[in-house]
C-alpha cells in the first residue's frame, strides 16, 4: 500500500491539523504492534488491552504515523490523526483505499472445510490476473479492512472472504467492499445458535449483496429454497448453482477418491479433477470456475489451475478424540484478543459433558507477557469451564492467578518440556461428551497434542 499521510488524514476525517506533519507516505496499516514494519500507520484497536497502551512498541517497530481516538491523551511526540473511532477510521481507509486502487473485488461468503473456495477461486484467478486473498480467517470487521490494506499497489482481482457471525455483519462488510461478484457457497447451519433459524440464517447471508455494485453478479445455490423471496428483490445478475440442470450451471461428480475428485461442469465437455476429496468441493470448485469464467479465465487455466489447488492449512475446525470428544483447536491468531474472544465464545458452546481449555503460551509479547497472559483470567470462569490445562512458561502467571478460583485440581499447568505428561493427563480426564479447545502460538506444538488425541 501507499498513501500519503494528508490523503490519509482526509480519507479518515481526521481532527486535528496535520498541516503541521511533513507529508510522510505510510506503506502499511497494522493494530498487531509486533507486526510493524518501517513505515507503517499504527491502528490502535480495543482489544484485549487498548492498543493505545502499545504506540511505543510500534514506533520502535518503524511506525511513522498512528490513528488515534479522541477519547486518549494525544502522545505530543508522534503524529498521529485523531479520530472520533479508530475501528470505523480504519474501515473508511479501506474503503478509500479500494476506491483508489479499483481492483475487481470478489466477496464470498459461507466458506467452510479445509479448502475454501475463496483459496480455489484465488488460486484460479491467478492463473491470469494479479490476484491478493483474504489471509486466515481475517475475515471480519476488523480482518477485512485489514486485507483490503494490505494488498499489493498491482493487485487485479481482490477474493474477500466474509465472516457472517451476526445479523448485519455482512450489510457492514459489503457497503463496505462493494463487491463486483458476490457468492454465497452455503446457508449451513453455523451459528444457529444465534440466528434462531437457518430463515434468519439465509436472510443474514443475503446481506453480502446490499454493497453489490450495479452492473455486478451474485452467485447463489439453486437448492436452497430459503433464499428464494430474497432474491425476488435482487435487482443485479443472478447465476444459480447447483448438482442437476435446475441451476444455471451444476456439476456432475463422476469419482470421488482418497486423495481427487473427478468431476464435469456443465459449461464444459471437460473432465475435471481436483486434488482434494470431497463431492462439496467439487460444489466449491464450479463456484470458482464460474467467478473465473465471468472474469475471462480459460477452461484450460480453470482445469489446470483445479488440478493443482494445494489443501490450504486446516482452518479452526472441529475433531473429533479418540473417545468421541470434540476439539478446537483455534491455529490462527495466537495473541491476546483472539484468546480472550475465542474463550468467551466457547464458554457458552453447548455441551452435555464438560468444557475443558488448553491453553499455552503467547509468544514474542515482550514485557508485556506477564500482565496479558494473567488478563486471561477474566475469560475463564469455573461455572463454565471444567479444567483449565496450562502449558509453558509464561502460563505459569496465569496458573497462580487462577488456580485459587477454580476446585481443587481443576487448573493445572506444565512446561513447555511436559507436553507427553500433558497428553497422558488429558488421554485420562477425556470423556466422550466433552468439549476441548487448545490455544497457544504455533510455537508450542499444540498441533502435537491434538493429533495424539485423535
Ligand atoms: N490486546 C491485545 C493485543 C493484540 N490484539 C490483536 O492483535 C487483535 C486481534 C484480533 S483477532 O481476533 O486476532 N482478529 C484479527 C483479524 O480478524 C480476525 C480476528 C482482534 Cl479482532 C483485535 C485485536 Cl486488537 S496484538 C498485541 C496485543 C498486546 C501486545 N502486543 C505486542 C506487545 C508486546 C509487548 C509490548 C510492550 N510494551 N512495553 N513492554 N512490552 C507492547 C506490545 C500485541
Amino acid at each position: 500500500m501507499k498513501l500519503t499521510l494528508k490523503e490519509t488524514a482526509k480519507a479518515v476525517n481526521a481532527l486535528n491539523d496535520v498541516s503541521k506533519y511533513e507529508n510522510i507516505e505510510i506503506t502499511g496499516a497494522e493494530f498487531d504492534s509486533r507486526k510493524v514494519k518501517k513505515g507503517d500507520l499504527f491502528i490502535p484497536l480495543k482489544g484485549a488491552r487498548d492498543g493505545h497502551e502499545f504506540l511505543e512498541k510500534a514506533r520502535e517497530n518503524g511506525a511513522v504515523l498512528s490513528l488515534w481516538s479522541k477519547d486518549v491523551p494525544t502522545p505530543d511526540d508522534f503524529p498521529v490523526l485523531i479520530v472520533e473511532d479508530v475501528l470505523s477510521a480504519f474501515q473508511v481507509l479501506a474503503q478509500y483505499y479500494l476506491q483508489k486502487k479499483k481492483p475487481t473485488v470478489i466477496a464470498i461468503t459461507g466458506s467452510n472445510g479445509k479448502t475454501t473456495t475463496k483459496d480455489m477461486t484465488a488460486f484460479v484467478l491467478a492463473t491470469t490476473f494479479k490476484t491478493y486473498k483474504t489471509q486466515g480467517n481475517y475475515n471480519n470487521e476488523i480482518g477485512m479492512p485489514y486485507t483490503i490494506l494490505s494488498m499489493p499497489e498491482d493487485t487485479e482481482k481482490l477474493v474477500l472472504e466474509m465472516g457472517m457471525d451476526h445479523a448485519g455483519d455482512l450489510h457492514l462488510l459489503s457497503t463496505l467492499a462493494t463487491p463486483d461478484i458476490a457468492a454465497i457457497t452455503l446457508i449451513g447451519e453455523s451459528h444457529l445458535e444465534f440466528f434462531g433459524t437457518r430463515e434468519a440464517i439465509a436472510k443474514g447471508k443475503m446481506e453480502i449483496a446490499d454493497g453489490l455494485k450495479e452492473n455486478g453478479l451474485l452467485i447463489v445455490p439453486s437448492d436452497e429454497p430459503l433464499l428464494k423471496s430474497f432474491l425476488e428483490n435482487i435487482s443485479q445478475e443472478i447465476a444459480t448453482f447447483g448438482w442437476d440442470n435446475s441451476a444455471d450451471e451444476y456439476v456432475t461428480v463422476l469419482a470421488e477418491k482418497r486423495e481427487e475428485t473427478i468431476f464435469q461442469f456443465s459449461f464444459s465437455e471437460k473432465i475435471m479433477e481436483i486434488a482434494v476429496p470431497g463431492k462439496y468441493n467439487a460444489r466449491n470448485a464450479l463456484v470458482a470456475s464460474m467467478i473465473a469464467r465471468r472474469l475471462g479465465v480459460s477452461m484450460e487455466d480453470i482445469a489446470q489451475a483445479l488440478a493443482a489447488v494445494e489443501l490450504t492449512r486446516n482452518r479452526t475446525e472441529w475433531v473429533e478424540s479418540s473417545v468421541g470428544a470434540k476439539m478446537l483447536s483455534d491455529v490462527y491468531n495466537a495473541n491476546p484478543t483472539a484468546m480472550g474472544l475465542v474463550l468467551d465464545s466457547f464458554s457458552q458452546m453447548e455441551t452435555t459433558g464438560k468444557r475443558r481449555v488448553v491453553l499455552g503460551d503467547m509468544l514474542e509479547l515482550g514485557e508485556a507477557s506477564k500482565v496479558l497472559h494473567e488478563s486471561m483470567s477474566e475469560h475463564l470462569d469455573s461455572y463454565n469451564i471444567e479444567k483449565v490445562y496450562l502449558f509453558g512458561k509464561e502460563m505459569k502467571v496465569l496458573f497462580d492467578k487462577i488456580v485459587e478460583n477454580f476446585p481443587k485440581g481443576a487448573v493445572v499447568h506444565f512446561d513447555k518440556e511436559d507436553k507427553q505428561a500433558l497428553i497422558e493427563l488429558l488421554k485420562n480426564d477425556l470423556q466422550k461428551e466433552d468439549l476441548l479447545l487448545l490455544k497457544a502460538s504455533n510455537g508450542m506444538g499444540l498441533f502435537e497434542v491434538v493429533e495424539a488425541l485423535k
